[in-house]
């Protein structure tokens, strides 16, 4: 059986609704670069990752500058026009995009464009951490803030217990085999590693990084820029 190489797939096809912008969220210039930028320069660089994939819409129109502007991508970053509806068909068409370039047991780090934070120290701590596992896992970050239910009036219906809470990041790393089959089989999961949960598996929790949170919300776009100016 061949070493198992790691392969990194990003799916970038969103249009980032809740962030409000005038462009797809990935494309906002964060400390002088497009955010999805940032993403496809540190996994490039990591000298583990042997060859990044990026989930774009079909209609994509910003994603050919961003590649003539970065030479250093060439060669190690192949754009996929296979959006979907949702981030599941985003990451499920990706895979069957590359079906026939990477081998079942293959490791796939998915990883968010909107998470533009992450370095290669956390990918080499995920990798080195997962690597012999048999199922995979993910980044997360341990709840340490008092988590509450709220009511339909915003009143606090509930506070949850939130020791063993773990808030999920990404990269989410599984075998190529694995993850395509639980994505094939899952129904409206948020993540890699809740369609693999439903197969009856317990994915591995990694510590991960409040630097590497989503760009989601208008208020994350200073706090983006500021780790990133770090
Ligand atoms: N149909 C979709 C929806 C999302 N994504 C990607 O999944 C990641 C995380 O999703 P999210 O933060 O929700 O991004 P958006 O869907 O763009 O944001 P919003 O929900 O606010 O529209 C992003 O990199 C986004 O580009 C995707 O590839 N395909
Ligand atoms: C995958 C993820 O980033 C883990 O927290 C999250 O589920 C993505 O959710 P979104 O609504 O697609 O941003």
């Amino acid at each position: 059986m061949n070493t198992p190489r790691y392969f990194a797939l990003i799916p970038a096809a969103g249009v980032g609704t809740r962030l409000g912008a005038t462009i797809p969220k990935q494309y906002m210039q964060l400390a002088g670069q497009p955010m999805l930028a940032h993403v496809l320069t540190t996994f490039a660089a990591a000298s583990l990752i042997s060859h990044v994939f990026v989930v774009v819409s079909a209609d994509d129109g910003y994603i050919a500058d961003l590649m003539a502007a970065a030479p250093h991508l060439q060669g190690r970053v192949t754009v996929l026009f296979h959006g979907g509806a949702s981030r599941q068909e985003s990451v499920l068409n990706g895979l069957q995009a590359i079906r026939q370039q990477v081998d079942e047991e293959d490791w796939i780090l998915v990883h968010d464009a909107a998470r533009p934070g992450l370095t290669q120290s956390l990918i080499q701590h995920l990798i080195t951490t997962l690597g012999g596992d048999l199922v995979g896992g993910l980044l997360a970050l341990p709840v340490v803030d008092t988590l509450k239910r709220g009511d339909q009036n915003a009143r606090v219906a509930q506070t949850v217990e939130r020791a063993a809470l773990w808030a999920a990041q990404t990269p989410q790393m599984f075998r190529y085999s694995l993850l395509t089959r639980a994505l094939i089989l899952a129904d409206a999961v948020t993540d890699e590693a809740g369609a693999v949960e439903l197969l009856g598996l317990q994915p591995r929790l990694v510590e991960g990084s409040p630097r590497n949170f989503k760009v989601t919300l208008p208020h994350d776009v200073a706090l983006a820029e500021m780790f990133l100016k770090e």
